[in-house]
């Protein structure tokens, strides 16, 4: 079975990684200055616009309503956060020491964990960079599967602790994930037994996932820097945690940019694109960005999580019908993480097909696929 970590060797991404020494920047360089943020469309928590429909919902897990209030929370903002989920608040403050360690290493140590253009794992800047003419005032490092190789280099003496961290926050995202994948699910009137891929015990066994730790650096000029530009998860749904300083933005039709503020010990569940494929469309993955911070750093932990990255996902057969024809043909997270190592935010529309009278044509080469 292909693994993620091939999805990008026959599409490497090349990001120049210039300079990841931020604090040494007293002024914001030319390179890293944005215009357009269009900041008047932002609401913020503080913000007069106080109303439960301008602000993204918070979902307590031990509500009996949970799987409804989310599929309302799907449908209409392709986000919410989670409470009351289980996850040691212990476990949220390890993960996060982790990520707040790692950047706080000297640029040259980091650099020896660089990912590679073709690879997957390892430290540098967000991937999305090489789309964009500015760089974005952030660092990540992304880990799939084990941190053994990397962690390595970054610490050769003390790694292991780092290591069980990691592995321990990945074990529980697992799980959170899969719980949150039949909610989500059950929500749409998808039952355990619709979905054979998800194993014989229904747990999402064979799921892949991959972890992305953020940082976004105190900046001197913060109206005019972008921490991390706005895109779309290609996943099924990533499970976020933030510290206490705001900077997450989600995009909400008709309103424009809305800050998700950090809650503490609650996750942030963002829709991604393969869930979007698999609804048809009724849960549309959530384009999000990040702004950053005069004075304080803002770190956050991505869990990516998605299919076994060989299984075909396709708009689930109980959503599709005369009336509602599938939007999007079968593709595998490994082959949709190419199309948007290619694309960019244009993937969704690359797998997408339209009906005509005639039958079912894939949009991009006016093949007929179904019929
Ligand atoms: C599995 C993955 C999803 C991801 C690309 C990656 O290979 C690992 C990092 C993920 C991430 C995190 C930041 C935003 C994003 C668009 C990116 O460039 O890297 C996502 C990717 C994604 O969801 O497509
Ligand atoms: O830092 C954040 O809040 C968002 C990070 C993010 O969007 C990502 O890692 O995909
Ligand atoms: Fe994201």
């Amino acid at each position: 079975m292909p693994s993620l970590s091939e999805a990008y060797r026959a599409h490497p991404v090349h990001v120049h990684h210039k300079n990841l020494d931020f604090n040494s920047l007293q002024e914001l360089p030319e390179s890293y200055t944005w215009t357009h943020l269009d900041d008047h469309t932002i609401i913020n928590s503080n913000n007069i616009m106080k109303e439960s429909n301008s602000s993204v919902p918070v979902i307590d897990l031990n509500d009996p309503n949970a799987s409804k209030l989310i599929g309302h929370a799907c449908k209409t903002w392709g986000v919410y956060q989670i409470v009351n989920h289980g996850i040691p608040i212990s476990l949220l403050d390890d993960i996060q020491w982790v990520g707040q360690t790692l950047f706080s290493l000297p640029p040259h140590q980091k650099l020896k964990a660089l990912r590679s253009p073709d690879g997957v794992s390892g430290y540098g800047l967000a991937r999305i960079s090489s789309f964009f003419p500015k760089l974005m005032w952030s660092e990540g490092f992304t880990i799939v599967g084990s941190p053994f190789e990397h962690f390595r280099q970054l610490w050769p003496q003390d790694y292991a602790k780092y290591c069980d961290i990691v592995l321990q926050y990945e074990e529980t995202m697992k799980k959170l994930a899969g719980k949150l994948m039949w909610l989500m699910l059950d929500s749409l009137g998808i039952t355990k037994e619709d979905i054979k891929w998800a194993g014989s015990k229904a747990q999402f066994e064979k799921a892949c996932a991959a972890m992305q730790l953020n940082s976004y650096p105190s900046c001197p000029d913060p109206d005019r820097a972008m921490g991390l530009a706005p895109h779309t998860d290609s996943t099924f749904l990533t499970i976020l945690s933030q510290n206490d300083i705001s900077g997450l933005q989600v995009q909400r039709e008709g309103i424009g940019w809305v800050t998700v503020p950090p809650l503490h010990g609650g996750l942030v569940v963002n829709v991604g694109d393969l869930f979007h494929i698999l609804s048809n469309g009724l849960y549309p993955s959530v384009l999000h960005r990040v702004l950053v911070n005069r004075t304080r750093q803002r770190f956050s932990i991505a869990y990516l999580y998605g299919p076994p990255s060989n299984v075909e996902i396709c708009p689930h057969t109980k959503l599709v019908g005369p009336t509602q024809p599938p939007l999007y043909r079968s593709v595998t997270w490994n082959e949709y993480l190419g199309t948007k190592a290619k694309h960019f935010n244009k993937a969704l529309s690359y797998v997408r097909i339209c009906a005509t009278i005639n039958g079912l044509f894939d949009v991009n080469k006016s093949n007929k696929v179904v019929g």
